[in-house]
C-alpha cells in the first residue's frame, strides 16, 4: 500500500531476509585469483548494475557511469598499466617488498567482465543539493554504488575485485575519459566457486581487521 505522498510501510524484514543481508555483508570478499572463465549472463549483470544504480547519491545526482570493457586488446593495455603502477607501488614497501610482490592484486585478464565505474563531476549542474560545501560528496556517492554492486554480486555468487593500482592518467587515457570524469573503481567481475573466509590480505599476513570496539568514539576525538 502506498499513500498519496508515495510513502510505503517500512516493514520489518523477516529473520531470514535480515540474515541474508548481513551474510552478504560479512561474506563479501575482494576477489583476485578465483575467477572462473564462464560468462556472467546479461540478466545477472543487469541486476548488478541496477543495484549500483539504486545507490544513494548527493542531491540524487547519480554521478556514475558504467563502462563495460570487453575489448581484449584494451584489457591487455589496462593490465600493462596495472603492472607498471604495481612495480612502482612495490618499491614503496621496501621492508615487505617480497610479500607485496607475492600478492595477486587484480584479475583483469581472468575475469569475464571488467567494469569501470566513473564519477561525472559535472552531473547535476553547478549546484547540487548537499554538495555545496563538500564537493567530494559525488565521489562518495559513486563509492556507494560500487558497494551496492559488490554486495549484490555476493548474493549472486559472483566475485568482484577492485583494482586501484593505476596511475589515474593511464586509465583516463585508455578509456578516453574527459577531464571532468573520474575513474572511481575498476572492477573485475565473474563467477567464483570459492571465497576467502576473511580478507585475503589478512590470510596472507599483510594486514588485519581492527577490533570494532577500538574504532567507536564518544562525542569527540580523544585527546592524545
Ligand atoms: C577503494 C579500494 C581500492 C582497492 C580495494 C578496496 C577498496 C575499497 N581493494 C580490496 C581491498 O584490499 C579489500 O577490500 C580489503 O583487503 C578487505 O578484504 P575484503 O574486501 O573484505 O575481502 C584492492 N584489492 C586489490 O587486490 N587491489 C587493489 O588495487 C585494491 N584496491
Amino acid at each position: 500500500m502506498t499513500d498519496a505522498c508515495g510513502l510505503a510501510p517500512a516493514g520489518l524484514f523477516s529473520n531470514a531476509e535480515r540474515a541474508a543481508v548481513y551474510r552478504a555483508i560479512r561474506e563479501r570478499r575482494d576477489v583476485r585469483g578465483q575467477f572462473r572463465p564462464d560468462p556472467v549472463d546479461p540478466a545477472t549483470l543487469r541486476r548488478l548494475l541496477q543495484a549500483a544504480h539504486d545507490a544513494p547519491s548527493v542531491g540524487l545526482s547519480q554521478p556514475w557511469n558504467f563502462i563495460l570493457i570487453r575489448d581484449a586488446a584494451l584489457r591487455g593495455r589496462i593490465h600493462d598499466a596495472f603492472a607498471s603502477a604495481n612495480a612502482e607501488a612495490a618499491d614503496r614497501f621496501p621492508d615487505r617488498k617480497a610479500l607485496y610482490s607475492s600478492l595477486k592484486l587484480e584479475g583483469i585478464l581472468q575475469a569475464p567482465v571488467n567494469l569501470c565505474i566513473t564519477c561525472d563531476r559535472t552531473r547535476g549542474g553547478a549546484h547540487v543539493l548537499g554538495r555545496t560545501h563538500d564537493p567530494a560528496t559525488d565521489l562518495y556517492s559513486t563509492a556507494c554504488a560500487v558497494q551496492n554492486l559488490w554486495l549484490a554480486a555476493r548474493a549472486e555468487g559472483i566475485g568482484v575485485g577492485w583494482v586501484s593500482i593505476f596511475r589515474p592518467d593511464d586509465l583516463r587515457g585508455l578509456l578516453h575519459l574527459p577531464d571532468h570524469v573520474v575513474p572511481v573503481a575498476y572492477l573485475c567481475i565473474g563467477h567464483v566457486t570459492e571465497l576467502y573466509r576473511q580478507p585475503e590480505l589478512q590470510s596472507r599476513g599483510w594486514a588485519a581487521r581492527l577490533p570494532l570496539d577500538e574504532l567507536i568514539l564518544e562525542d569527540r576525538w580523544p585527546a592524545s
